[in-house]
């Protein structure tokens, strides 16, 4: 049920500064505030900077369900287009309660830096079912999501190259499944369509890793930014991640990858994690593992003896630790709660999860913060593979293994005869589809972090400022160039 579609409107420029907060701030106004900051240091026109502000289409849906029991329930759903400089659109489709417009375009428009920060040729977009998944069935969640994929793809807003939402809060790959599914049925003609959605479940079609994705990202891009002596020596760190005292809000997807990569790859402790309903703490460094099965089991961080339990969770937000990871949703720290924080850096792993005064006030402190748009973009990049992948029905390793294998084995066979030894099986190797995907994961991540390092320097700006004004030029660079841009 279809209730708004709305073009693209007038672009009203709002170079406002203000340090003033209320206590209802949208993602959307965050965006602008951290656009119009960024555009200072670029040569864009104002006109530009203002048309990015806006997103081009906007969808708003009520979807009724019929749940198990035959009552009938209607849902608010919405799906938002950012930028159409290129396509198709790209962002994550969440379910979760009270979703406002103003957030989702907001995310949506940070879904666009997000993807020119790493060079990916896609807009941005974001939307998603306002509704609490937990209260609704296995069988509710699939009908409410076939019905939304439905409503996207009658209303042209899904497709492999219109836009291709992947999983975020509250969705997973079993919803991407689902959504991919519907899309099938519908349109059983498009030999894409297995790219009309990314997240899923490799035996659905999806890519080796995008599960960890954002985590894995995540974990490169500390470990590359801790490399940068003007982050580490003012704060007097030091540049590994061993041992670094690490405390981590959120432990879904995102938050607990995060977590497994920074103590099992980076050897970091980490000392406590919290959700909405309170957190975990040991000053020794938390099993990880233990946590997670914990947590699968019991939707709660509460009993798990491994560690001291806080009802409070503002209690383990205010322990000290050196890196502080946001990894739950948008503004979880505001004004209310910042002054908490006893670390060095934020490393921001959620979307946009400060607000701009929060923001202010710890880099007032001396508080370092790494950009969302770097730190989480894993998770897109990832599902950018996936979507290649599918577009050409082949995976990455399938079409050159046989052909490596042979010349990595005549390689070894000359190195063989040189040293007078003999080649074992064993020796020869070729790369998996994850190592492929994790590699260039790494590289793309590593360029990021390098670019935004630059750009920080050459103007003396934060890194959050740095990667927002090399995606704005790389946007502009783009669409300058297109019909989309009538200038
Ligand atoms: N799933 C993905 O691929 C990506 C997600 N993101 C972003 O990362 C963040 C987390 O996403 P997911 O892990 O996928 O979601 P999720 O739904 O898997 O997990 C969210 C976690 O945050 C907790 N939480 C919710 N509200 C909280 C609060 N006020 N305080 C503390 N904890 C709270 C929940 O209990 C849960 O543990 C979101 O901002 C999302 O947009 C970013 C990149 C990729
Ligand atoms: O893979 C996708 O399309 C969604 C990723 C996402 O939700 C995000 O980067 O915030």
């Amino acid at each position: 049920m279809l209730k708004r579609l709305v073009g693209r409107t007038s672009l009203i420029s709002k170079f406002s500064f203000s340090t003033n907060e209320s206590t209802d701030i949208s993602v959307r106004d965050s965006i602008h505030r951290l656009i119009d900051r960024a555009s200072m240091y670029t040569r864009i026109p104002g006109s530009f900077i203002d048309g990015l502000k806006k997103c081009s289409h906007v969808l708003e849906l009520s979807i009724p369900l019929k749940k198990d029991n035959g009552q009938l329930a209607v849902f608010e759903a919405y799906r938002a287009h950012h930028s159409i400089h290129a396509l198709p659109l790209k962002g994550g489709i969440r379910f979760a309660p009270n979703m406002r417009l103003a957030d989702i375009e907001g995310v949506a428009a940070l879904m666009t830096l997000k993807m020119a920060c790493a060079d990916i040729p896609y807009g941005g977009a974001h939307g998603g079912i306002s509704v609490d998944p937990s209260s609704l069935s296995v069988l509710e969640q699939e009908r409410l999501a076939r019905a939304y994929a439905k409503e996207l793809i009658k209303s042209g807003f899904m497709g492999p190259s219109i836009d291709v939402p992947g999983p975020d809060i509250g969705t997973d790959g079993r919803t991407m499944a689902w959504i991919m599914d519907e899309f099938l049925k519908i349109a059983p003609d498009v030999t894409e369509g297995l790219a009309a959605v990314t997240g899923k479940p490799e035996a659905a079609g999806g890519i080796a890793g995008r599960k960890e994705a954002a985590g894995l990202g995540f974990y490169f891009a500390l470990k590359n930014f801790l490399e940068d002596e003007e982050l580490v020596e003012p704060l007097e760190l030091t540049k590994e991640l061993k041992g670094k005292k690490i405390i981590i809000q959120g432990f879904g997807n995102v938050g607990y990858h995060v977590s497994k990569f920074l103590s099992e790859n980076g050897k970091a402790k980490i000392i406590g994690v919290l959700d909405q309903n309170g957190g975990v703490y040991k000053a020794t460094g938390l099993d990880i593992t233990a946590l997670k099965t914990y947590y699968d089991e019991n939707k709660t961080l509460k009993g798990f003896t491994e560690g001291k339990h806080f009802d409070n969770p503002e209690d383990v937000l205010s322990k000290t630790c050196d890196i502080f990871i946001p990894a739950a949703s948008e503004n979880t720290i505001t004004v209310n709660n910042s002054h908490l924080l006893k670390c060095k850096i934020v490393a921001e792993a959620a979307n946009l999860p400060l607000s701009i005064k929060a923001e202010e006030n710890l880099i007032k402190n001396g508080v370092a913060i790494l950009p969302d748009i770097i730190m989480n973009s894993g998770g897109v990049i990832s599902s950018y593979f996936e979507y290649v992948k599918n577009i050409g029905h082949i995976s990455p390793e399938k079409l050159t293994k046989r052909w490596e294998l042979k010349s990595n084995e005549k390689i070894l066979q000359f190195l063989a005869r040189i040293l007078g030894t003999e080649v074992q099986n064993s020796d020869l190797q070729v790369a998996s589809d994850l190592e492929i995907v994790n590699n260039a994961l790494e590289d793309i991540i590593q360029n990021s972090v390098k670019t935004a390092k630059k750009t920080s320097k050459l103007y003396s700006i934060s890194y959050k400022d740095a990667a927002y004004v090399n995606a704005l030029n790389r946007i502009y660079e783009n669409l300058r160039y297109s019909s989309h841009y009538a200038a």
